[in-house]
């Protein structure tokens, strides 16, 4: 008999140096992550980074050519078989002729141990969709059924690849609603996104993935910081921009017509230093936003060219 509360003690996700290459292209290249039962976290990486690539590894659909992936301590194929983890990959067509309700129920009914069919449309938020057909539903609705589909099984572990792609406001804020109500039971969620916001405010932890490894792992908060501490802007006013790198805290200059934008680790030193040579014209100072620090976190060096660097 299968007993789902015997290795607790486990992480619920256990990348050890996973690699995933294709021909060339080292998707996933040496990948090492851990989550523990009840964390949210977001996988962020530009187009590319190997976030569906790991995803794949998770789920067992695919295999690593070198290192390990487990879930809950077990390979991933059973854990998948065992209806611990459920998912919401990006494909996935619309069953025609069936209702939602038919089509949880049946899906549930694959599980050992499944969610009861209402709560699944309860915590997906669309019980008042039950009896409509599956092919006649709006893309928020549908993104949502598919959700309801991927706690069909009870899952403890849930990943969720781009939820919110091409969904609007509206349907995005619904989504996470519904994604939190999950992760408030105490279940584990993983999710990839294009959307920073979205990673912050949902997700307790943010992992950067980029050419297949992990670049940054922590709140959206240590992110920033991270990623370079805040920006320092001001109008040159004609003047040059030699000594600027040379300033305490500089990390890098970008200048852009007659404005200068610093980025600094200790905005304070910088701007007293600015002060000293009276360039603060203009003066702007801010924290470093979650793009900021992305961005600085997965500069490629064509993007680093881009700067105008002194
Ligand atoms: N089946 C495959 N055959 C060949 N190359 C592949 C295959 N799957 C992925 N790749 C390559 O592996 C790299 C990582 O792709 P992956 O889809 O994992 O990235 P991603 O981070 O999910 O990107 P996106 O944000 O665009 O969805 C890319 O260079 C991609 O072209």
């Amino acid at each position: 008999m299968t007993t789902r509360t015997s290795d607790t003690a486990s992480p619920a996700v256990r990348f050890t140096g996973a690699v995933r290459t294709f021909g060339d292209v080292r998707a996933v290249d040496g990948l090492d992550l851990e989550i523990a039962p009840g964390e949210t976290v977001a996988l962020l990486g530009r187009n590319g980074a190997g976030k569906s690539t790991a995803i794949a590894l998770l789920l067992g659909l695919d295999e690593p050519q070198e290192g390990g992936v487990e879930l809950f301590g077990t390979a991933p194929g059973d854990a998948v078989r065992q209806g611990r983890v459920g998912a919401m990959l990006q494909e996935g067509r619309a069953v025609p002729w069936v209702t939602v309700a038919e089509l949880v129920g049946f899906v549930a009914g694959r599980y050992p141990a499944p969610m009861d069919v209402t709560e699944a449309l309860r915590l997906a938020g669309i019980e008042e969709l039950a009896g409509r057909r599956v092919d006649k539903l709006s893309g928020g609705q549908t993104q949502r059924v598919r959700f309801a589909v991927a706690l069909a099984g009870n899952p403890a572990l849930i990943v969720l690849d781009e939820p919110t792609a091409a969904l609007d406001v509206e349907a995005r804020h619904a989504f996470w609603a519904s994604m939190r109500a999950y992760a408030r039971r105490g279940h584990t969620v993983l999710f990839s996104t294009h959307y920073l916001e979205e990673a912050d405010a949902n997700a307790d932890r943010i992992v950067v993935i980029d050419h297949g490894r992990v670049v940054a792992d922590g709140s959206g908060d240590e992110l920033r910081r991270a990623g370079g501490g805040s920006s320092v802007s001001f109008d040159l006013a004609g003047r040059g921009t030699q000594d600027l790198a040379l300033l305490p805290g500089v990390l890098s200059v970008e200048v852009r017509g007659d404005r200068a934008r610093l980025r600094s680790a200790d905005p304070d030193a910088t701007v007293m230093a600015l002060a000293a040579l009276d360039a603060v014209r203009n003066l702007e100072v801010r924290a470093a936003s979650l793009d900021d620090a992305f961005m600085a976190l997965t500069a490629t060096p064509e993007d680093l060219d881009h700067l105008e660097r002194v």
